[in-house]
């Protein structure tokens, strides 16, 4: 299958990311501290460069968390923009265990249009159609020449649960399992439900429902639209929604405030 132009820039531009982070992620690396307290290493700078050069090809805007946004007077003109996370779980980065992402997505309209999420110490690669009807999973090789040939196989379309019997999964943040979230848990436990806390670091929590090894994922904890854009296009194509727990709607994207409302990941 040829694959839209669109979608093929973001997946050439997160492979080669990848491999970059990698070289840095194998040896030692300082961390810095930016002005929110949050973690910031070459590794984020470098991956950052690498997308946006190529992303560039495209004549499109982009809001990535490393550049400098541009004011909402200019972004709300913006028809279609690219979204971006270098690297999504900077902390699971540093702790090197394996768990971070490097996030793209494509909005229009606020909507995603295309989403791709890589993570480079395993080489899984999600991402959706151009139509987002369909989401995959392909594990890369080394050689990141030729992606048309190992894209779109039917064994890679990834399917949400279909059955929850009796045991609800439920997805919880490492570092942000709150208060909003374990009273989330208790309402689904006293609707008789038994439920298991299945936890990853970054965007990898939509892959988990997506891919149907959890049920639902409620984020009731800050995060920033480059942190959700692609994850939340990869749980769309498969048939899932992602909520803004304050409209009861599907999350929208190039917003004026980029800090998102609480969310819920479900069927
Ligand atoms: N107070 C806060 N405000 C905005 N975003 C926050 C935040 N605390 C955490 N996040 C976001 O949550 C992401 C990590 O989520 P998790 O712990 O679930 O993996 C971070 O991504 P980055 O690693 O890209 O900075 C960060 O963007
Ligand atoms: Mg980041």
């Amino acid at each position: 299958m040829l694959i839209d132009k669109n979608l093929k820039i973001a997946i050439t531009a997160a492979l080669k990311a990848g491999e970059a982070i990698l070289k840095i992620y194998n040896k030692d690396f300082s961390v810095e501290y930016k002005e929110d307290e949050s973690p910031l290493t070459e590794a984020d700078l470098v991956s950052n460069k690498i997308i946006v050069t190529l992303l560039q090809e495209t004549n499109l805007p982009i809001i990535s968390e490393e550049n400098k946004q541009l004011p909402y007077s200019i972004r709300k003109e913006w028809k279609q923009c690219w979204i971006v996370d270098p690297i999504d779980g900077t902390k699971e980065f540093i702790k090197k265990n394996g768990e971070f992402t490097v996030n793209i997505a494509l909005v229009e309209n606020g909507i995603t249009k295309l989403g791709v999420i890589y993570v480079p110490v395993t080489k899984e690669l999600y991402y959706t159609n151009e139509s987002k009807s369909k989401a995959y999973k392909t594990v890369f090789a080394d050689n990141i020449e030729d992606i048309n040939g190992v894209l779109f196989k039917e064994e890679d379309i990834l399917k949400p649960n279909q059955e929850v019997n009796g045991i609800v999964k439920v997805v919880g943040s490492r570092s942000h399992m709150n208060e909003d979230t374990l009273n989330y848990v208790e309402g689904l436990k006293h609707n008789g439900n038994d439920i298991e806390i299945v936890s990853k670091g970054s965007s990898l929590k939509f892959c988990l429902v997506a891919e149907g090894q959890a049920d639902v994922y409620p984020r009731f904890a800050p995060t920033m639209e480059w942190d959700t854009a692609a994850g939340q296009a990869i749980c769309e194509a498969v048939g899932l929604k992602v909520l803004n727990q304050t409209t009861n709607e599907p999350m929208k994207y190039n917003r004026e405030n980029l800090l998102n409302n609480y969310f819920l990941v479900t069927k």
